[in-house]
This record gives structure tokens, sequence and C-alpha cells, in this order.
């Protein structure tokens, strides 16, 4: 039986309707060793006949039987195989791939093989030797002239070892010099015993063959020995395997730096999308948290500040947000009693109470400077010892002095600690007066001034008024609460408490400020957000229009893949992974950018705020790298599927 057998072989073209009939009955038989010329008036259907026994055409009728295997038309995967192991095929336009080098081209096929990496280049110089171009491996087939295209092509050929060449006009384009090395290759690699078919309107290459077969009208009308066939090869060395994904990877790399300005626009374009989100999301992180840290510097938040409730005075103006700004209460409201301090302490999650003193216009004396205090307070609960710059916390007989009150006393503000001032003011008609020495300066240094944190001890305080004849009751209470989880509830419980049907209490907590202003923080994030979405959606048509000119100006390449035998998984494969790639780099230079520019802008911002108001969190990383993966999926995903569906004949054929 022969190598390869064509029985009954019909093929007809469908047009509007219309059936051309191109071949019908085409019964021919080859043996390995032979080198057959097809030849035939132009559009005879030549061609067409290649194009079936090379596993390209799936639509005919009729049988190829390959070493007494009878090719299943209707199994893609079959036909893959075929054309990766059995068949190489040379064309008259070369289809080389311009963005792979020489070798690149020839290893394109031997990446298909089970050779490891070494044998597989080793190999791909040894066949580039052969047809005599060991020196243009690492060209690019632009720069090779038509003959030594044609080589490399052969050469590509026979890189997975096939039994079968078929070569389509393969000196059509080639000058009398270069025909005759081409025809020498050919006849050599039938002498190698594989099966070699060369299509050809061309008489010289006819004569070189070993047979010439002659069409007409759709069937054989001649079938002519002209000498005898070489040995057939017994047996193949390079088994085929599917093309591993990394290879995939590495072609899009290839292809990607081989357009390297192109695709460094199309990057830059995408990062400017993705450089939005992470920005903004690390300005939303920033200034949230610049924000909670303003806040808590002026009192601790877990506080909650209560003073004698009175009834609401209509058109005041002043939200519970701004009253829980002032850690004590208006000296005009009713002042507490012990009992009320008592009834707060039990309270559930409370963990401490302190009472709230506040007395205005305040007198400081230190030798002949004097300075007025609009208002003073008790160290208590509320205190923050953090703000203290220097010193400490004030004891018996002690105070602390805000470091903007201190340099009204002194321009040498540091060497107040220790010293003793006058304390004076007028309380119920009376001017309580009491020496105390000071005990330390504060300054909340991101309060921007909406503190004045000069406060003094609650006991000394005391004992000054009663002295003074004063009644000394708190003007409210701050009450701690066991954690901030429990803010809420102990203000609640406090807001809710009455005696005798009325309420008790006015309850405030910075948690509620808090809140707020992180909901307009938010708010603001969420618009920066959908700005940056639009350049992100701006960014994503650019990738996948992109991805849709690349299928189109690469059809060609799809075609030569596919008939090397690479599968249509393989090219979706291979553009899904350019766009990844597209997107991973964009993503990268994004990050990058964002990190440098939120550094530099810190860096500028640092004596303003001395506060890092950009902050990239690895959070905003992962989800730039997620958006940017995503995007490049849903860009890759008709063009992909394109390419894959593509008609490998048809791809061939375009331009
Ligand atoms: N995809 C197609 N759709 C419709 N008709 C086609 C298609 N491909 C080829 N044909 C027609 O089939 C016939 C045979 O074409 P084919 O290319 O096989 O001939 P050929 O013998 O190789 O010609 P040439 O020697 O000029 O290359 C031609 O008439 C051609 O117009």
């Amino acid at each position: 039986m022969s190598y390869l057998t064509l029985r009954d072989i019909h093929k007809a073209y469908h047009l509007d309707k219309q059936t051309f009939p191109v071949l019908k009955g085409i019964d021919l038989d080859f043996e390995l060793g032979e080198f057959v010329s097809i030849l035939g008036e132009s559009g005879g259907g030549k061609s067409t006949l290649m194009n079936i026994i090379g596993g390209l055409d799936r639509d005919f009728e009729g049988q190829v039987v390959v070493d007494g295997q009878t090719l299943d038309h209707h199994n893609e995967k079959a036909l893959d195989a075929y054309r990766r192991e059995t068949v190489g095929y040379i064309y008259q336009s070369y289809n080389l791939i311009n963005h792979l080098s020489v070798l690149d081209n020839v290893l394109v096929s031997l990446d298909m093989t089970t050779l490891n990496k070494t044998q597989r280049i080793a190999r791909a110089e040894e066949l580039l030797a052969q047809v005599g171009l060991a020196d243009q491996a690492k060209k690019y087939p632009n720069h090779l002239s038509g003959g030594q295209k044609q080589r490399v092509a052969i050469a590509r050929a026979l890189a997975s070892d096939p039994k079968i060449i078929i070569a389509d006009e393969p000196t059509g384009a080639l000058d009398a010099q270069n025909t005759q090395e081409v025809l020498a290759l050919l006849d050599s690699i039938a002498a190698q015993g594989r099966l070699v078919i060369a299509v050809t309107h061309s008489q010289i290459v006819a004569d070189a063959g070993t047979r010439i077969v002659h069409m007409e009208n759709g069937q054989i009308d001649q079938d002519t020995p002209l000498r005898d066939a070489y040995s057939p090869m017994t047996t193949q060395a390079l088994t085929s395997r599917k093309l591993p994904a990394a290879v995939s990877y590495k072609t899009a790399v290839k292809h990607l730096r081989f357009n390297f300005w192109r695709n460094a626009l199309i990057v830059l374009g995408t990062t400017i999308g993705l450089f939005s989100v992470i920005l903004f999301n690390g300005i939303g992180n920033g200034v949230t948290s610049y924000i909670d840290h303003q806040v808590t510097s002026i009192s601790n938040p877990k506080i909650v500040t209560v003073s004698s409730y009175t009834k609401p005075v209509k058109a005041v103006g002043s939200s519970s947000a701004m009253a829980a700004m002032s850690t004590t209460a208006s000296t005009s409201t009713p002042k507490l009693s012990s009992t009320d301090l008592a009834t707060l302490k039990n309270i559930k999650h409370v963990a401490s109470v302190d009472p709230s003193y506040t007395v205005s216009a305040v007198d400081l004396k230190l030798g002949r400077k004097t300075t007025t205090l609009s208002t003073l307070k008790n160290w208590n609960n509320a205190s923050n010892a953090d703000n203290l710059i220097k010193g400490s916390k004030p004891s018996s007989g002690e105070m602390v002095l805000d470091k903007a009150d201190a340099k009204k006393i002194s321009s040498n503000w540091k060497a107040l600690v220790g010293k003793t001032i006058k304390v004076s003011f007028k309380s119920q008609t009376k001017t309580v007066t009491t020496s105390v020495k000071i005990s330390g300066i504060a300054n909340a240094k991101n309060s921007m001034g909406m503190t004045d944190l000069t406060a003094i001890n609650t006991q000394t305080l005391k004992n000054a008024e009663t002295k003074a004849g004063v009644n000394a009751q708190p003007n409210g209470a701050s009450v701690l609460a066991t954690s901030m989880n429990q803010v809420n509830a102990v203000k609640k419980a406090i807001n809710n408490s009455t005696q005798n049907g009325k309420r008790q209490y006015t309850a405030t907590a910075l948690t509620s400020f808090i809140k707020t202003v992180k909901t307009y923080v938010n708010l603001a994030s969420t618009v920066l957000a959908a700005i940056a979405s639009i350049s992100l959606v701006v960014s994503a048509l650019m990738i996948i229009v992109t991805m849709f000119m690349s299928v189109s100006s690469r059809v060609k390449e799809i075609g030569i893949l596919r008939a090397l035998g690479q599968s249509k998984q393989d090219i979706r494969r291979l553009f899904t992974s350019e766009s990844l790639l597209i997107g991973l780099a964009s993503a990268s230079v994004a990050t990058g950018l964002a990190y440098g520019l939120g550094a530099l802008a810190n860096t500028a911002m640092q004596s303003m705020t001395s506060f890092n108001i950009i902050q990239i969190t690895a959070g905003n990383v992962i989800e730039t790298f997620v958006i940017a993966l995503a995007i490049a999926l849903l860009a890759a995903w008709m063009p992909s599927r394109r390419a894959a569906s593509m008609n490998p004949i048809d791809a061939l054929a375009a331009e």
C-alpha cells in the first residue's frame, strides 16, 4: 500500500448559492522518496488539492489515507497533530513571520517537538547550515533576499522532521540561479526518503522531479514517471508535542518587543487610567487618616462629653458635631453634682468619669508679664499627655501651658517649665487666685490651633475656688468608654438617662464627628474613583482596539502558525498573553509612578502637614493589578477568539 493515497476526492466552492466544482474525483498514490510535480492550468485546483493533502482543508469529499490511516477531517485535534508532525509546507511567498528572527522562524516548528531547548537550537542551526544560511540566523526576514527567504522556509518545513513536504510554487518568485538551488534542496529532501509534492507551472521544476502528475478540468489526465524514486525513510527521528504554554508567552514577548514603541504608547495610555485609580485611592487613604489623626490629636476619641440637658434654643446653629469639638460644656449650662458623676460612672461600658471645669477670662502673671486666657479647663481623662512637648502632666499645685499661651508669656517658653505662675479669674462675683507651678508645655501638632491645651490640675482648681468661697461644681463630665466600639452605646445610654421622666444629660462624642467627616471623604474618594474609571474605560478601549488591529494585521501569521500545527487554543493563548503582558506592564508602570510621585508629593507637603497625604497600600496595588488583568482579559477575549476561529486557508491567503 502507498504511503499517501487520495481516493475519489471531490471539492466544490459555493458562492451565492452557485456551486463551482474544482476537483472532480482525484485518485492518486504517492510513495516516500518521490519528488512529484503537479502541473496544470491556472485555476485548475492544484492549490486546493495541496490544502487537502496538507490537512488545512476539511470541507471535501473522498478519502486521504496516510501510512494506512484514514485522516479524520472532522477531528480538529488529529488534523493539528497531522500538520505538526507529518507535513511541512513551503509557499511561493515564503510566509515567514516578520517579527521573529530567522532562527526563531525555524524554531516555531521545533517548539512543537519533544527536543530540549539546546537540541532545538542545535537542530535549527544545523538546518539553516544545510540550506546555506548559517550566518543569517540572527537576521529578520525583511533583511533577506527572496532566495534566502525561501531557504529559511525550507529549513522550517524540515524542522519537525516531516515525511511529506508540500511546496506550492516554491520557485515562483525566484530567479534562475535561486530556482536551481531550491530545486537541488527539494531533490535532496526527497533523497532523504521523504515525499516531496510540488505544485508548479514551471517545466524546469517539473523536470527536476521523479514524476509529473498533470491535472485537467479537475481530474488527473497524465501521470508520468521520470526516474526512479529514492528509497523511503523508515523512521521518524522526532516526536511532536502540543505547543507548551511558555512558548506562546515568549512569542508574545518577542512580538511586543518587535513593535516596542507602538506597544509602549499603548502601555502609557493604559498606565494613565490605572495610575489615576491607584493615586486617587492613595489620596483617599491619606486624607481619611489625616483627618482621623487631626481629630484624635484634639481629644481622646473614647471620650463622651456630658453636660446637663437644657432644652435646645432654636437657631443657635451649633451641631452636635461641632459641640464635640469642644471637650468641655458651656459654662452657662447647669452644673453637675457628685450624684450625677456617680450616675454616669454606673452606666455600662464606662471606664472612668472625670469632672470638667471651664473658667473664663483667666489672667496669668509671671513676674511683670501678664496674659489673659479666654478659658481655662482642668486636666482630666480627655486630656492627651501625648501632646506634651516638654515636662509632664499637672499634679497637685501644677498646670500645663499650651505652647501658644506660653509664648505670650516668654519667648524662651521652654524655660517656663518649673516656674511658678499666678492664676486669677472672677467667678460668681468673687476673685479666685492661686499660684501654680508650670509642669509642662503642650502642643497639638496637627490640630491646626483648633484647641487650647492649657489645663490646670483638677484638685488645685477646686481648692482655689473653695478657698475663694465659690461653689466648685463641675460644668460637665468627661466620660471614658471602655473601647471605641462602646462609645456610641455609652453616648446613647447617657442621652437616654432620665429622672422623673425628664432627660438629664446631653452627651456628645467625637466618633460621630469623625464618622461625618469620613462620609464626606469617602464621597469625595468615590467621585475621584468615578473619574478614574472613565480613564480606565478609555484604557480598556485602547487595548481592545489595539488587539483588534493586531489580529487584523497578523492574519497571515495566524494562518502560518495554524499550518505549522498550532491549535486554535495556541492562537488564542498567544493573543491573550500579549494583552495580559500589556496589562501587567501598565499596572507595574502605574504602581511605580504612583509610588514615585506620591513620595515626591508627600515630601513637598511635609512642611505644610507633616503628614503623608498620599498613602498607597498593598491592597491598592493588588486592586490595580486585578483591574489591569481584568481589562486585558476582556480586551483579548473577542480578538483572540476571532483570531483562533479563522480558517487557516483564508488566513494564509491574506495580504
Ligand atoms: N476560497 C475560495 N472560494 C471560492 N473559490 C475559490 C476559493 N479558492 C479557490 N477558488 C477557486 O477554485 C479554483 C481552483 O483554485 P486553486 O487555487 O486551487 O487553483 P490553482 O490550480 O492552484 O491555480 P494557480 O495555478 O493559478 O495557483 C479557482 O477557480 C479559484 O477561483
